[in-house]
Order: structure tokens, then sequence, then C-alpha cells
């Protein structure tokens, strides 16, 4: 699933981290040695041994030696440093650098100003030796930058890199507003001081990726499952949609997956327009043991629903999934249907399906159908066999109303909720 679009984000994230690396190591061997500020500060307290392991037992893994309020901030990404906390000491590492004065570290760009320069620079030269190991340095470096928040890669650079993240998201069918705003998100939260609100990998760009992709597809979302426990029950769901996407299998999947949830439902076929729509329904309510509720070809999909809702109510079913007609949303007499299902039965619930594969089609029928009939969320069918991602990514933010199933296959369990962190996660594993 989305494997196109994860390869290319990947790459962005790799070829960025490079040139992130690039950076901290100059800027390491323009600053004071590693672990020289709290050794100093320490070494007041007592012998050298001591300070050198006090500050090695606080310092994170792989990020070397750091003061505690550093370290602090690092530690789930809560928080990224405002300019004074910025200022805090932060250890370096670096040859040569015990004989820069703390006057020669004035920076810039993605560097900051310590404070405690100047006990750095004083602090002995036989713990600077021990700090001064290569391998971690590049790794300490982001940690220190990614803790304090500061810019952490050139401007120009980044923006070569967020050209090439923009082809590869159109690429990927992502719709243009929306990449947009991802470049916009990443560029923030690479250079500027942002507030995250996910818990933090360690990896640099790859959070900045991560907090910017969220914000896009986690619009609107809200929990499916209480809305169903807490609305009077029978709750009615509407399926609109255009022919062919999945619509019909999916109103079969979501009864399954109310099922395994302990809800009741009755299916009920409100395209009353196309031949054949009674019997594919039908088919999927008697492998699944549901009852059916249809009208002939040609009759009022409103009284269809009508009628499953009495019988919802008479018989203490809990929930009503009404398929309606296919048909393009162009044409007036579905938003007609459409509209008189609204204002008769008043549904709970109006969900738009459309294949993922679909990509920039279904982006755009989203949008068409909520303006037409609002809708109040989505699912996206055949995400198994979409490689791009696209639809996925940018139906939520479009529409504004949240993503809330991903057909992955053909069988009724094959529908799963739509996590908007866990499929972050997954796009940048
Ligand atoms: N791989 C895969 N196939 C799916 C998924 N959902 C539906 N399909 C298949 O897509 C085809 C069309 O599904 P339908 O449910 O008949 O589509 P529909 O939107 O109801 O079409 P109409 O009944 O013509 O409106 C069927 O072969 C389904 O098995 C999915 O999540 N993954």
């Amino acid at each position: 699933m989305f494997d196109g679009l994860k390869e290319k984000l990947g790459r962005f994230s790799k070829d960025v981290e490079e040139d992130v690396d690039e950076e901290a190591v100059e800027e390491a061997e323009a600053e004071p040695t590693d672990a020289e500020a709290p050794q100093a500060a320490a070494a007041d307290a007592g012998p050298q041994e001591e300070a050198a392991a006090e500050s090695t037992a606080d310092a994170e893994p792989g990020t070397d030696t750091k003061p505690a309020a550093a370290t602090a901030e690092s530690e789930g990404g809560t928080e990224t440093a405002t300019e004074e906390q910025a200022g805090e000491p932060v250890a370096e590492s670096g040859p040569g650098a015990e004989s820069v004065p703390a006057e020669a570290e004035s920076v810039e760009a993605s560097t900051s100003v310590e404070p405690d320069a100047e006990s750095a620079a004083q602090a002995d030269e036989e713990s600077a030796e021990d700090a001064d190991e290569d391998d971690d340095r590049g790794l300490a470096e982001k940690a220190k930058l990614f803790a304090t928040g500061k810019t952490v890669i050139d401007e120009d650079d980044l923006q070569k890199h967020l050209d090439d993240l923009e082809l590869a998201l159109l690429q990927s069918d992502v719709e243009m507003g929306v990449a947009q705003e991802i470049l916009d998100g990443v560029e923030q939260n690479l250079t500027g001081q942002t507030r995250r609100r996910l818990s933090s990998t360690g990896n640099l760009v790859r959070d900045a990726l991560r907090e910017a992709l969220y914000d896009v597809i986690s619009v609107g979302q809200f929990d499916f499952e209480e809305r169903i426990a807490q609305a009077d029950k029978p709750v009615v769901i509407i399926f609109t949609g255009v022919n062919g996407v999945g619509k019909t299998t999916s109103i079969a999947k979501l009864s399954h997956y109310l099922d395994q949830c302990g809800y009741s439902s009755v299916l009920a076929n409100g395209d009353t327009y196309r031949a054949g729509a009674n019997e594919q329904l039908q088919k999927h309510a008697e492998n699944l043991d549901r009852k059916f509720i249809s009208h002939e070809q040609g009759s009022d999909p409103t009284a269809v629903i009508y009628d499953a809702v009495e019988y919802a109510e008479a018989n203490g079913v809990d929930v009503v999934l009404g398929d309606t007609a296919g048909r393009l949303h162009t044409n007036e007499g579905l938003m007609d249907q459409l509209e008189k299902i609204d204002r008769v039965i008043g549904p709970d619930m109006t969900l738009f399906v459309d294949e993922a594969v679909a990509g920039q089609d279904a982006v755009n029928r989203a949008r068409e159908f909520d303006e037409a009939a609002e809708i109040d969320g989505s699912i996206l069918t055949k995400a198994d066999a979409d490689p791009q991602g696209g639809a996925a990514i940018s139906i939520a933010y479009v529409t504004g109303k949240p993503i809330l199933f991903l057909g992955t296959g053909q069988d009724y369990p094959d529908l799963e909720r739509f996590d908007p962190e866990a499929i972050v996660d997954q796009l940048l594993a």
C-alpha cells in the first residue's frame, strides 16, 4: 500500500538528512569541544572522573553529553526551544574547538550562540580529548539542533529539496493545494520553532515530514465507533459515490465491521436506478445473514430507506446502511434524490465512497459530492492496489471531512479504520 509514495518520501528524508549532517559537522568544527560545558560545571563540584561519569549517565543514547535542560527538550519532542532556551548550554564536539575563544563563536543560520562558551573554553584538555570522538559527532549535532529547534539547514539547500518533494507529491497524485500545505509544513518544521504534537522519532527530517503529513491527513477526524455508540438508534448511514468504485462492497464490509463491534445492521438498496443493483446488495446481505430491504427498479429511494428505518425500529436493529444510485454528481436527478433523503430521513451520517487508485479524480469527486450533498466522511477503497496514496493524503484536507475507513481487499474483513498517525508512520517507515 502506497509503496511508490513511501519510497519518494524516504528519498527526500535521506537527501535532506545528508545536508543536515554536513551542516552539523561544519558547526562542530567551529564550536567548543563536546561535553566541555557540562564537564566544566561538574569539575567545580568534584574530581574529573566523577564529573565525566555523571555527564555520561545523563546523556541520552547516541546524543553525546548534553546538559539536562537540553536533553529534556529533546525528549518526546513536545516543544522546541525558545530563543532563550536555545542559548542554554549545549555540549559540542569538534577538533580544535578548545582553542576557539567564546567571542569567535558568533555563528550564522543554523547554529546557536552558547552563553556558556566561556566555561566550555576553559574546560580541561584531557576531558576534551575524551570527548573528541568523531563517530557520534553528526548524531550529537543533529540531536542538539533538534533539541533547540533552530534552523538546521541552509535555506537554499532546503528549497532545492522542497522542489523535489513537490514533484514527488504531484507525481503521486497529491492534490496541488495539499502538496503546497505539506511543503509549507515541512519548511516551517525544519526552519522554524514549532510545537510538536506527535512523539518524536528522534529523526529530524522525518519528524518534520511526519508533522506536515499528519496535519493534512488528520483533518476532521472523529471517533466513528463513539459516534455510533452515542447516537439514538437506529443510526442511519447513507453512502454516496459513483458507480464501480466499491460502494456496495463497502456497505457489506461496514456491516461486518459493525457486527464485530457488537452492532446489528440492515442493508437497504436506495439505488433504484441501476438494473442489477438489488441483486448485488442482496447477495451481500445473504452472505452476511442480514435483513435486506428493497423496492422495484425505478421507485423512490427515500421510500426504501424509510422502510429500512421502520424495520430497524420495529426489530431493534442498531444501524441502517443505505446505498444510493452511483450516477455522476453532475446528475441533477441523483442530487434531488439525495436532497430528499436528507430532508425526509435526516441520516446521521453520509459517507462518500471512492477508490484510492482514482487519485486526483477521487479527490475532485469528493469535493463535488460534498458540495452537492454534504458528507461526514469518506471510505477509500482499493487502497491495497494503490501505490501512490495521493487520494488518501488529499481527500480529508480538500473536503474538510475525514477519511474514516480504507478498503484493503475484496473480503468482508478487509476494511480498516483510517488512523492518520499509523498511516504517516507507515509512509515514513
Ligand atoms: N482490491 C480491492 N477490491 C475492492 C475493494 N472494494 C471493492 N473492491 C472490488 O471492486 C469491484 C467493484 O465493487 P462494487 O462494490 O461492486 O462497486 P460499486 O461501487 O458498488 O459499483 P456499483 O454497484 O456499480 O455502484 C468488486 O469487484 C469488488 O470486489 C478493495 O478495497 N480492494
